[in-house]
């Protein structure tokens, strides 16, 4: 795998520039930059409140940063400075789509549904935004159409066919989180952004957590990134690794470089760089 610092800006889907996010008094980002490729797993790591979730929210939308600048490049070479758009654009023009660190699914409604309302904004622009859709509209049947092959393509993907009738809210919580991604492919994205997809899920679902990781990556063509604590999913899939502590980057680069990095050791074992090495010692590293 190519070094992180040699990326060309035609491989760099996502740039990250001196990012720098405050609540009040607090730093909860400072001064971050970093590169994500096309085409690879780029996982973001640290300790709690390290300011992981504060950089997804600033990458879709959901904060305005306080400095800094994030740009997505697509394929066509167009450029979106994700902190300038209105959060919905994020979604629907620059393509980027993200799940949560607490499932958000709409529970009472079923599985089809959910993965259907997620490509709601095609079905609007194919009815003109009239009641085209309830007339049968061609432009509207045939986007229609094209709505229910793509949640079948996903429905299958996560193992969910059987369960298409069900209410989103019966399934249980390893099957939610993949349908939670299942709903985010289904608008299309360039980079899907998951906040610790592994959450919660014994060794057998983060298994096929990984299995579908790696298959939207490699089949879809989907760039992701990933907040993780679980260092089984980030050392198995990551093609990349950035590493926070205390809203600074501390490390960035390949997962095996980043596990063996002092600082990065010092930083999840809360203690100075300079104890590390006793600590390992001490632990049996
Ligand atoms: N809306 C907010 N208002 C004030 N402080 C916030 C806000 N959002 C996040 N913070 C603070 O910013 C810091 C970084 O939080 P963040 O949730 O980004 O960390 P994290 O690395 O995602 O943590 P975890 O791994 O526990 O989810 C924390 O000190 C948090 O309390």
């Amino acid at each position: 795998m190519a070094n992180p610092d040699l990326v060309s800006s035609t491989d760099t889907i996502l740039t990250v520039d001196h990012l720098t996010m405050r609540f009040g008094g607090l730093i909860a980002i400072n001064d971050l930059s970093f590169k994500a490729r096309r085409g690879e797993i780029t996982a973001l790591i640290g300790p709690n409140g390290a300011g992981k979730t504060t950089v997804f929210n600033c990458i879709t939308g959901f904060y305005k940063p306080t400095e800094g600048m994030i740009t997505l490049t697509h394929t066509d070479g167009s450029h979106y400075l994700l902190e300038r758009l209105p959060g919905h654009s994020v979604s629907w023009k620059a393509k980027v789509a993200r799940t949560f660190q607490n499932i958000r699914l709409f529970s009472g409604m079923t599985i089809l549904e959910n993965l259907l309302v997620a490509q709601h904004n095609r079905l609007m622009i194919a009815s003109g935004f009239t009641i085209g859709g309830l007339i049968g509209l061609p432009n509207f049947r045939r986007a229609e159409g094209e709505a229910v092959d793509k949640a079948k393509y996903w429905l299958e993907k996560v193992g969910l066919t059987d369960r298409a009738d069900d209410p989103a809210g019966d399934l249980p919580y390893g099957a939610q989180r993949r349908l939670e991604i299942a709903r985010a492919m289904c608008t299309g994205p360039v980079l899907l952004c998951l906040d610790e997809p592994a959450a919660g899920l014994n060794p057998r679902e983060s298994l096929e957590l990984n299995e579908l990781l790696l298959s939207i990556r490699e089949i879809d063509k989907t760039s992701l990134l990933l907040i993780e604590h679980d260092m089984s999913v980030v050392m198995q899939i990551s093609d990349h690794v950035v590493v926070l502590d205390y809203g600074t980057k501390i490390a960035d680069g390949l997962p095996e470089a980043v596990r063996n990095d002092p600082k990065v050791i010092a930083a999840y074992l809360g203690v100075e760089d300079d104890d590390v090495e006793k600590i390992e010692a001490q632990v049996g590293l």
